[in-house]
């Protein structure tokens, strides 16, 4: 995006890293909710990213109801760039009380707000948050800084590297 800061470092995030990091995030919300013993009503993952965290998190807190929500994000110069391709059911939504709505990160912010606009009293949550977006997260687990790309392991594969001194 635009107004992105150039990306100096990279942050390479594993499939395991990924299950610890989203695994530490559901038990930082376990008992958090509004409902009896602080349970949540649902979990609502904001594709794609969100959806493995998502995942994760609703088998670690036995939330059985997950649904989706599909943002695209538009490089306009007016910040009524991002759009909702697909909404969760609206009934179970409502204002968004007792709904978890997680993503991998938040970064500028962007996202979150728009979902934020919508689901005013929903609980979000990201596993990574750049300081851009994070005051947009009500809970996250690894601040990384603005100028960090994360890559993500469905971003990457496995690849052959030389000897640091060469071939033989
Ligand atoms: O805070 P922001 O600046 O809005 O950026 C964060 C969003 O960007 C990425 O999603 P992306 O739109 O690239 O789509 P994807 O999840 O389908 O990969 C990431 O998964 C977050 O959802
Ligand atoms: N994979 C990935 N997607 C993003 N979308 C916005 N910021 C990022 C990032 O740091 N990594
Ligand atoms: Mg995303």
């Amino acid at each position: 995006m635009t107004d992105r800061l150039p990306h100096e470092k990279g942050f390479h995030v594993s499939w395991d890293q990924l299950h610890r990091d989203s695994r530490a995030l559901a038990w930082r919300l376990d008992g958090r909710g509004p409902g009896e013993d602080g349970a949540w009503k649902a979990v609502v993952a904001i594709t794609r990213g969100g959806m493995a965290p998502a995942m994760i998190a609703a088998r670690e807190l036995g939330i059985r109801t997950v649904d989706t929500i599909s943002v695209k994000s538009y490089e306009h110069q007016n910040q009524s760039g991002a759009k909702v391709l697909k909404a969760p059911d609206a009934e179970m939504m409502g204002d968004g009380t007792g709904i978890l709505v997680v993503d991998d990160l938040v970064d500028t912010g962007r996202t979150l707000e728009l979902v934020r606009e919508l689901y005013p009293n929903a609980h979000f949550a990201t596993v990574y948050a750049k300081p851009m977006g994070n005051k947009q997260v009500d809970t996250y687990v690894t601040e990384v800084s603005q100028d960090t790309w994360i890559f993500f392991p469905w971003d990457m594969a496995l690849q052959y590297v030389e000897p640091y001194r060469g071939k033989d």
